[in-house]
């Protein structure tokens, strides 16, 4: 690269996603020694809601942590955007795309409870804070006896939260603790089997001008073709769901169909829990799904494999199955159920 000017890297302000974005420039900095790389912390709604309080389930929209970062690259005031994967909608605006995806975090739920318990030592009544509806919905599941409150905050606030006594446990992404120097807060790890991640979890997505040479070729050494593939499966499991909830047909082959700014305001996979998480073994790449209602009395989960250079096609089968075997029903039930409780932005 000889482009000899500044490159601006956009991201949140929380403490996670300037350690996050840290790294990635780091990162770009060892690769492009020459380039001059600058970090522009931007205010999402996300962020602002979090300061008003409002539990993160009744909020909705898509794009929550994520829109002021795109309107910023698509005005040209940055050249890429670093998020969480998972708070990336599966539909991304026109004119932007995916443009590398680095190595994975550890992509599983963690516990922690201030004595170190695990999930099934936790005493009955205790109270649990989740920041997710897929959290509670699958946890209501396997303990049935706990107290599950809604968490907001940073991951400060909420350890704070723990520490003070507010929350006996919580459970929230092991990645987040890692990147921050946390892991030893952590009591227990959630198997997937038991809390299967959100779709994305744990990896990070850097979003650029679709067509932006320069900057894709700039981010090849930070991809991670095994993490892409899997997020891949998870994210058009993700957005078959989403097309369903929004009463579009399925578009074979075009994860990345949808209109922005269009989306009825009740839609998005934010009121209705659904799970996704892809792991290669060799060449092909394993994907297990799960949607389930929000109170948890009702989960429908599918898996299925397939060669992992096609991981559109696989994400897109769990889903058909899923919503085959129940989930069409109950995607239009939670749907139903968001409305009722007057859950729109
Ligand atoms: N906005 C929630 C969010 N987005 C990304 C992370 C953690 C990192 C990750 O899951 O990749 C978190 C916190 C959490 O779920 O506990």
């Amino acid at each position: 690269m000889s482009v000899l000017r500044t490159i601006r890297v956009a991201t949140r302000g929380s403490r996670l996603a300037l350690a996050q974005t840290e790294w990635v420039v780091a990162r770009l900095r060892e690769a492009h020694p020459g380039l001059d790389f600058q970090v522009v912390t931007l205010r999402t709604a996300g962020d602002r809601t979090q300061r008003a309080g409002i539990p993160l389930s009744r909020v909705g929209g898509k794009g929550l942590f994520t829109r002021e970062l795109e309107e910023a690259l698509l005005d040209g005031r940055v050249d890429l955007a670093v998020h969480s994967l998972k708070d990336l909608p599966s539909d991304l605006p026109s004119g932007l795309t995916l443009g590398c995806v680095p190595p994975r975090e550890d992509p599983r739920d963690a516990l922690l409870s201030p004595d170190g318990r695990g999930l099934r030592d936790l005493a009955p009544g205790t109270r649990v804070g989740t920041s997710s509806l897929r959290r509670t919905a699958q946890l209501r599941r396997l303990r049935p006896d706990l107290e599950l409150a809604p968490v907001r905050g940073n991951v400060d606030t909420r350890l704070r939260k723990l520490a003070t006594g507010q929350y006996g446990a919580l459970v929230m992404a092991a990645a987040g603790l890692h990147r921050l120097g946390l892991r030893d807060r952590i009591s227990a790890y959630l198997a997937p089997e038991e809390c299967l991640p959100a779709a994305g979890q744990g990896a990070l997505g850097i979003e650029v001008r679709d067509g932006d040479e320069a900057i894709l070729a700039l981010l090849r050494p930070l991809h991670d073709p095994v993490t892409a593939a899997a997020v891949r499966a998870e994210r058009a499991f993700l957005a078959r769901l989403t097309e369903e909830l929004e009463g579009r047909g399925p578009v074979p082959g075009d994860p990345a169909a949808g209109v922005p700014g269009q989306a009825p305001p009740l839609s998005g996979t934010c009121q209705v829990p659904v799970a996704a998480h892809a792991a290669l073994d060799g060449d092909r790449l394993h994907l297990h799904g799960l949607v389930a209602l929000p109170d948890g009395s009702r989960v429908v989960k599918a898996a299925g494999d397939g060669p992992a250079d096609a991981p559109e096609q696989l994400g897109r089968a769990v889903a058909e199955t899923v919503l085959r075997t129940g989930g069409r029903q109950m995607l239009r039930q939670a749907h139903g159920l968001a409305g009722e409780e007057g859950e729109s932005p």
